[in-house]
Formats: structure tokens, sequence, C-alpha cells
């Protein structure tokens, strides 16, 4: 089976073409592909797929074979693929996922997509939609006790959940110790992505991130998303600004008339190979 290895700052996935391809179990293949001894190695498996209602249709997989609805970093990537690979002359597309409908607006250079702007669509601040267990709207400053220590959250869905928390540094904060303990407690029924963030000034903000069944990751689109929609709810930042991650930057703006976030980052094809199986 042919795939295509991509990433998005560094938050690499394989990606599969499933209109040549065919893929029986998604969440099995995915845990056995993304492991980086025995498989491919990744943060996951995307399969980019026809869809009745929209230009294509994206499926993501975590490293851990579970299914996300949305996928900052992949939706980019899935644009550069549809169009470098010809499966479309648009540079501006449709993508349906499980967290509805995006649009992309993709820049070339030669010919090829270099940096995708995603309407990321609006941010859900509901508890009950998010999910989190919880009275507040919006969702700020609830507690999560870990190690005796207590952290504030500010939790925003984007299709996937997330909670966000501010901290004086990222660089040598512990992201496992405390991400793995925050992904699995008992207040998110479907678990939770978990961002830690540093205000650098107004316009921008250091973050790092423990993906929900992934683990850290050098980057996460739908983590920048959540996490820059918090920073103005908890008056910390301007609604455009630089989330810098360890793999790089991405631009972001919450917009005052339309209430849309906006993405917009690069996607890097790495390699192509054949799956044995
Ligand atoms: N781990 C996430 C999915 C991948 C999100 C991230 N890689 C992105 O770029 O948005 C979840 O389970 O919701």
């Amino acid at each position: 089976m042919k795939f295509t290895k991509m990433n998005g700052l560094g938050n690499d996935y394989i990606y599969i073409n499933c209109f040549e391809e065919t893929v029986e179990n998604p969440n099995s293949l995915s845990v056995e592909m993304s492991n980086r001894n025995f498989g491919v190695g990744s943060d996951g498996l995307v399969l980019i797929m026809p869809s009745e209602i929209a230009d294509f249709r994206m499926r993501m997989f975590n490293s851990d074979g579970s299914e996300a609805e949305m996928c900052g970093n992949a939706i980019r990537c899935v644009g550069k693929y549809v169009y470098d690979y010809k499966l479309t002359d648009k540079t501006t597309i449709s993508v349906e996922t499980l967290a509805g409908i995006k649009v992309l607006d993709m820049a070339l250079e030669n010919n090829k997509v270099t940096t995708v702007k995603v309407d990321m669509g609006e941010p859900i601040l509901e508890a009950s939609l998010i999910p989190v267990i919880s009275e507040k709207m919006p969702v700020i400053d609830e507690i999560i006790e870990v190690d005796g220590k207590e952290y504030k959250f500010t939790c925003v869905s984007m299709g996937n959940p997330h909670a966000i928390t501010y901290v004086d540094e990222v660089k040598d904060f512990p992201v496992d110790k405390i991400g793995k303990v925050v992904e699995v407690d008992p207040k998110f029924p479907r678990k939770i992505n978990v961002e830690f963030v540093e205000v650098v000034d107004d316009n921008t903000l250091n973050m790092r991130v423990w993906e929900r069944g992934a683990g850290e990751t050098m980057a996460c689109g739908t983590g920048a998303c959540a996490t820059l929609v918090a920073s103005v709810l908890n008056n910390k930042v301007n609604r455009k600004a630089i989330v810098k991650l360890l793999g790089g930057d991405l631009l972001i703006e919450w917009n005052e008339n339309d209430n849309h976030i906006y993405m917009t980052g690069p996607a890097t094809v790495s390699f192509q190979g054949i799956w044995e199986r």
C-alpha cells in the first residue's frame, strides 16, 4: 500500500490516498504504522477520501488508534497533497471532517503548495459540548490538581477538546508528567489535549502540547487555535497572534466579524513509500 509521509511543523502523519487504496481497519493500522521502531513512525494516520458534501473528506487517527474529530496540521497537509498530486487544480477547497466542513486557501510557489490558510470555524465554549464536566461558561479557571499542585485550565473545543493552562516558561516545563495526568482526568469524558502556554507579548505565545492519544508533539494546529481563543478570553493577547511551537510558528486569528478562527501555516512532504502488509 502506497503512503506519503507529511508534516505540519514537525507534527508528522502518514497519509493514504483512499481514491487509490483501501484501508480495512484504520485504528489498528494507525497504531502499527505509527510505531517509530517497527513501523514508519508518526504521530498518526490520515485518510484522504471522496466526499458527498465537500471536495474531499479527511479522517485522522492518533498513534494510539483513536480517531479525532479534527486535526489542524493534518488538514493543511491534505490540502497540499490533493493539489500537488493533482487530485484537484483548485487552490481553494473544502474538506469534510468530523468537526464539519473546513475551507482551505492555498499559496503556491513553483506550482506547489507552501502555505495554507484554514477557516477552522467557530470555537466551542459550552462545557457540555467540549465536553468537560463544569458549571462555568466559558470554562475558565477550572482547577485540576496534579501531584498536590493546582493548575487552572481554560477549556475550548475546535471540534476536538483542549485544556489550556499558563506557565512562566514552557522551555523546561514537565509537559509529559502533567499532560498525561490531565489528559485522562475524569472531568473530561472524551479525554483532552493539554496545552501549556507562556505569554511573550500581546501578539506572541509560546506553546507546548501533550496531545490526546499521541503524547507530546512538535505542534498542534487545533491546539494553537484553542490557545488563541483561551488567551483572548483571559485578556492576555490580541485576536491575531503568532503561536510559537517546538516545530515552528502558526498565525492564528479569531475574527471579530464572523467569530471564525483562521489558522495559517506550512505543509511539507517528507517522502513516499510502500507499506508491505
Ligand atoms: N490529538 C488530537 C488530534 C490531532 C490534533 C493536532 N495534531 C492538530 O494539529 O490539530 C485529538 O485527539 O484531538
